[in-house]
């Protein structure tokens, strides 16, 4: 598993406007969505695209363009909704599919409680879009449910990481013949006793939309 730890003043900046308890919803959804496009140019690098021939309004000249089958962005719900925008902005001509997942507050044992997946991801660049990875259990499903459907290449974008979390995605993903790389904003150094990123922003899910009771 590669992690890549995008270092750029303008993520910084948002993502401290992120963290801050003082700003309010609409003002946090604003910033995931420019967050995750500004993630999603670091994680779309290795994005594949094959060469073209065209002709400018000055004469023929060759470029790439986005190769089918064209890649899927996955975003976990709830949390991972408020970065779809933002991802598609940059890849417009990616198809959607949806997994739904709920971590127990009390078990921290992720599930799953939606799926709305092509049957076979084989050949296809996904890439998963979740703001928060903890303890990393609900990431580490995400990742087996994509692979058991064939996925072979895995990118996930997440705002925010937690030491710990990635270090048992690691443990939970060996043996696994499948490369997967992390993007995130930062590496944040612990996580409390209840599972959540310390220092963190809160709870994402709830900071976009709300307590979901
Ligand atoms: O790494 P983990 O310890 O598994 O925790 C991270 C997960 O927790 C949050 O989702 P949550 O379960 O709160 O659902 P929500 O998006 O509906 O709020 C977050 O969006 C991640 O999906
Ligand atoms: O810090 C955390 C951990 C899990 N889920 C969140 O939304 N925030
Ligand atoms: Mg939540």
């Amino acid at each position: 598993m590669r992690v890549h730890v995008v270092d750029h003043p303008l993520v910084s900046h948002k993502l401290t406007n992120l963290r801050d308890e003082n700003t309010d919803s609409p003002t946090f959804r604003r910033l995931v969505d420019q967050l995750v496009t500004l993630l999603a140019y670091e994680a779309t690098r290795d994005v594949r695209v094959g060469p073209v021939d065209i002709v400018t309004p000055v004469g023929p000249t060759s470029g790439v363009r986005l190769t089918d089958p064209q890649p899927l962005v996955v975003p976990i719900l709830r949390a991972g909704l408020g970065m779809l925008d933002g991802m598609m902005r940059l890849l417009p001509t990616a198809e959607v599919g949806f997994l739904g997942m709920m971590r127990n507050e009390e078990t921290l044992q992720a599930s799953t409680y939606a799926e709305r997946l092509p049957d076979d991801l084989s050949g296809r660049q996904c890439y998963v879009l979740d703001p928060m990875l903890a303890t990393g259990g609900t990431l580490a499903a995400a990742i087996r449910f994509l692979t058991d459907r064939g996925a072979d290449d895995i990118t996930a974008i997440c705002l925010l990481a937690a030491l710990e979390g990635c270090e048992r995605l690691e443990r939970d993903l060996a043996g696994l013949d499948v490369p997967v790389t992390v993007v995130t904003a930062a590496m944040d150094e612990k996580l409390n006793d209840k599972g959540y990123i310390v220092p963190g922003l809160g709870d994402a899910g709830d900071r976009l939309y709300g307590l979901a009771g």
